[in-house]
């Protein structure tokens, strides 16, 4: 594909180039390529290896990357350091510098092409380069990543429990709060925000795929309400894309207070932020649409039906609940890469707060548990997006 449409080699060096990063004509051979190395690795490496080699403190060592700014401590305008250099512009002892750094060069983050001098792949000018990409290692490492480490113990703590403050989570960092509350009493909070921001840039999560496969067109001036919405990575390019929506963006106190302030002045009429708590009635009344974007797979059934419901009181007959979310598939119906992806999601969300991944029957059982005046219209995965859309009718 690369030869015949004349673009450049990929090397190690230089990051897949952005046009090509969304071209689902570069996508499809890409993951197969991925798919069969992986399997390849699996039938040549044998069992033990396929059960050790998965890693989860070298990620951890990519975290002090991130934590000391080693990828961009190089000397102003010079393309390769010494371990030295390194050393003195991150003030670490040289010994650390070089343990941290040859422990990722083994990923293609950095490279040592001749002994002692460091020079950047794509990996590591990327983090070198992009602060929230930086944030969003650490917060995995800081916060999910702990979590899941201690499921087990928290299963055999707390068997069988729904509860937000009884997961891997809770052990980890020794609290009774739940991870939300526990990271915002400890100013962790904006790191996690951030951390979302840089899910949003992935191309199979981009916002894209909601703008385009929802008809925002027929709501023509109406008004989207994104619960728990964040820094409104998802829903501030709906009223980019739709200039008579109105967009109320909903969060915890002190994501709103942050987030509100990055709100481009020519949005400003239209988007505006409130701080909600989710699991309280829902204010704003009779909205056209109340958007769940990656927010009830944080909850168990218990705690996701709490949410649906505080939004009752709000709903009008005209009003849809939007959810986008993974859909796990049935077994065997997608590439192992993909399935990859949504079940290693399903064990950090459990880590977190004994939230989880859900299939079709279980959103349909959730909505219907919530209460049954509720109707799922569709659900709808586009090409290319990890998420799926489901729409929610409400039938009073
Ligand atoms: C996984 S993030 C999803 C954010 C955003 N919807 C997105 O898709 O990027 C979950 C969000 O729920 C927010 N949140 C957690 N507990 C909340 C609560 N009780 N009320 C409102 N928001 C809450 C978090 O601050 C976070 O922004």
């Amino acid at each position: 594909y690369l030869h015949g449409e004349g673009h450049p080699e990929l090397s190690i060096e230089d990051d897949v180039p952005h046009y090509l990063q969304s071209n689902p004509a570069f996508i499809q051979p890409r993951d197969t390529i991925i798919q069969a190395c992986r399997e390849l690795l699996v039938m040549v490496q044998g069992a033990y290896s396929t059960i050790t080699s998965q890693r989860a403190a070298e990620f951890a060592n990519t975290a002090a990357v991130c934590h000391f700014d080693i990828a961009s401590s190089f000397p102003e305008g010079q393309e390769s350091a010494t371990f030295d250099e390194l050393a003195q512009n991150c003030k670490l002892p040289e010994p650390d510098v070089r343990r941290i750094v040859r422990g990722c060069i083994p990923n293609y983050i950095f490279q040592e092409k001749n002994v002692g001098e460091v020079s950047h792949t794509a990996a590591s000018k990327a983090l070198a380069k992009c602060n929230l990409l930086r944030e969003h290692v650490e917060m995995m490492c800081g916060e999910i990543l702990p979590g899941a480490l201690k499921y087990t113990d928290a299963m055999e703590k707390w068997p069988g429990s729904e509860e937000p403050n009884q997961a891997g989570f809770n052990i980890a960092n020794n609290t009774q709060h739940p991870a939300f509350e526990h990271m915002a009493k400890n100013g962790r909070l904006e790191r996690f925000t951030n951390s979302m921001k840089v899910a949003s840039m992935s191309p199979a999560n981009s916002p894209i795929w909601l703008v385009e496969h929802y008809p925002w067109h027929c709501l023509d001036s109406g008004t989207l309400v994104d619960v728990g919405g964040s820094s409104g990575a998802y829903s501030i390019p709906i009223a980019e894309h739709y200039p008579e929506m109105k967009c109320i963006i909903q969060d915890l106190p002190n994501v709103v207070h942050r987030a509100e302030k990055e709100v481009p002045d020519n949005l400003r009429d239209r988007v505006t932020f409130m701080p909600h708590d989710f699991f309280t009635e829902q204010p704003v009344k009779s909205a056209d649409v109340y958007l769940l974007r990656w927010v009830l797979h944080d909850w168990s059934d218990k705690y996701a039906i709490r949410i649906i419901r505080n939004l009752i009181p709000a709903l009008a007959k005209h009003s849809k609940i939007v959810v986008q979310e993974f859909v796990l598939p049935e077994p065997g119906k997608i590439p192992t890469l993909e399935d990859r992806n949504l079940r290693n999601y399903d064990i950090c969300m459990r880590g977190l707060s004994n939230g989880k991944e859900r299939e079709t029957k279980d959103w349909e059982s959730l909505f219907a548990r919530a209460d049954p005046r509720f109707r799922i219209v569709g659900i709808v995965k586009p090409q290319g997006s990890a998420l799926s859309i489901v729409e929610i009718a409400w039938e009073a």
